[in-house]
């Protein structure tokens, strides 16, 4: 096991324009079952009601928001307070930014989205992340641990066909400026089996 290891030794190119890539083995297979571990048993998983259409909904997974203090954000009309920083997230958060100064992007995150998705049931339906305290045309970096499951895209103008990026465990993928504008993406459930983290690693620019 090679623990001084920085950033993913694969990278694929899915796009070009808007750049979009996927790195595999960002930590190791050991390291990484071991912090899917850590996340799922260690933090405060929640599990909000979304109002939509003036209905009350418990969203399908878990999920909690961490951060900065000052990195405040808005979500589907709710302004969520930053839950502080754990370790293991720490440690992931610095092996992103690492492995994407390797790649040439320098970018520091001062907040991360991470979903628990219990299994193939659990999801996040279409939508793009394109609030305004994220700036114009922001990097969205996502770690996945643990059962691979598909993020569907699709183009806002229609322009082409939908598509999936399967993401593995212990993967990053990049999406770079332009990806929010021109694409919207969902993890739609799937009879899949196995529970799934992600952590979607954003620079929030408080008002
Ligand atoms: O779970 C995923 O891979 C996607 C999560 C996502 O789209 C988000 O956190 O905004
Ligand atoms: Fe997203």
């Amino acid at each position: 096991m090679n623990d001084e290891r920085i950033g993913p030794p694969c990278w694929q190119t899915l796009l070009d324009s808007p750049p979009m890539w996927l790195g595999l083995g960002l930590f190791g297979l050991e390291r990484a079952n071991e912090l899917q571990r850590q996340l799922d048993q260690q933090l405060h998983w929640q599990r909000p009601t979304l109002t939509l259409y003036g209905r009350q909904h418990l969203i399908p997974r878990r999920q909690i928001w961490m951060g900065d203090p000052d990195a405040a954000y808005r979500y589907s009309g709710e302004s969520f307070t930053p839950a502080p920083w754990h370790p293991a997230v720490e440690e992931i958060k610095v092996a992103v930014e690492r492995s994407l100064e390797a790649s040439g992007q320098r970018v520091s995150f001062n907040s991360v989205l991470l979903n628990r998705y219990a299994d193939g049931e659990d999801r996040m339906g279409w939508h793009s992340d394109d609030e305004a305290e994220l700036g114009e045309d922001p990097l969205i970096a996502a770690v996945s641990l643990g059962a691979e499951r598909p993020l569907r895209f699709r183009w806002q103008d229609r322009r082409g066909a939908a598509f999936n990026v399967w993401l593995p465990h212990d993967s990053l993928l990049v999406m770079g400026p332009g990806t929010q504008r021109q694409l919207q993406h969902a993890l739609l459930p799937r009879k899949l089996p196995g529970m799934r983290i992600s952590l979607t690693f954003r620079r929030v620019y408080p008002r």
